[in-house]
């Protein structure tokens, strides 16, 4: 379980401070899938940061599994899988050997390691990918070793930063697919994105993000509803730009 408390951060440069976080608050629970939803700019992605000890918040706290991230952000990470919002390659390495160095770091070895790369390449269906060098992977083959780097160690949280940009139509439903298996072994799973209708057909709770704040949570029909809208996204529009029914 993630929870997100009173988290204020602020960017400051020589002229101006921007205030990407403003008392954000809520909770990500087991066994569910979170969508963090929000406008261009509204902090998610500085919400995620801080959530996986990148950032440092100027006020308020995350705890993951009852552990503060501030005070043991290692004890922490061994619980989450991170999907973070840029990434890099080893691109002299091959798909498989890149995803056992990170399964290394993890902890792992020996046979069950060996097993719980070749497990997580048969979940993403990317076994094809294994043994070829990552230079010259496409966005969407990059993607797809980075989520399998993220989720290797099979974590009990994920924190995927808009997981399915750059992925086709096939690769979506394939991790949409193992996103909704792992939600039903009782995973934590705590995602952003701007795809409405994944958003809507994927999450059990979705966090509306605007200006650092909650504008609005709930399950998608619970917001439609609270907006008076059919779809996510009229009321997803509604929701950021109107305080009218909206609870922060
Ligand atoms: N390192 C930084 N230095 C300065 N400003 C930053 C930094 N990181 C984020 N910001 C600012 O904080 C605000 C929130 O940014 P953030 O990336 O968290 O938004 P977001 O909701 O993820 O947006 P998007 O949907 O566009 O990815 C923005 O105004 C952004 O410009």
């Amino acid at each position: 379980m993630i929870e997100v408390k009173n988290l204020h951060k602020s960017f400051v440069s020589k002229k101006t401070t921007v205030k990407a976080l403003d008392g954000l608050s809520f909770t990500a629970k087991d066994g569910e899938i979170t969508g963090i939803l929000g406008p261009n700019g509204a902090g998610k992605t500085t919400c995620l940061r801080t959530l996986y000890g990148l950032l440092k918040a100027d006020e308020g706290s995350v705890i993951v599994d009852g552990i503060n991230v501030a005070e043991d952000p290692l004890a922490v990470r061994k619980s989450l899988g991170i999907f973070p919002d840029k990434f890099g390659l080893y691109e002299r390495l091959t798909a498989y050997e890149q995803v056992d160095y990170f399964a290394s770091i993890h902890g792992m070895h020996g046979a069950a390691k060996h097993q719980a790369i070749e497990t997580v390449f048969k979940e993403l269906e990317m076994t094809e990918l294994a043994h070829r060098r990552t230079t010259g992977f496409s966005q969407g083959q990059r993607m797809k070793v980075t989520l399998a780097q993220a989720l290797v160690h099979q974590p009990k949280n994920f924190v995927l930063d808009e997981p399915t940009r750059g992925l086709d139509v096939m690769s979506t439903r394939i991790l949409r697919n193992y996103l909704a298996a792992h939600k039903e072994k009782g995973h934590c799973i705590l995602f952003s994105s701007h795809v409405m209708q994944e958003v809507a057909a994927l999450c059990d709770r979705v966090i509306i993000v605007a200006n650092g704040k909650l504008a609005a949570e709930g399950t998608p029909q619970e917001l439609c509803d609270l907006a008076g809208e059919k779809l996510l996204e009229d009321a997803f529009v509604k929701l950021i730009g109107s305080d009218e029914g909206v609870a922060a």
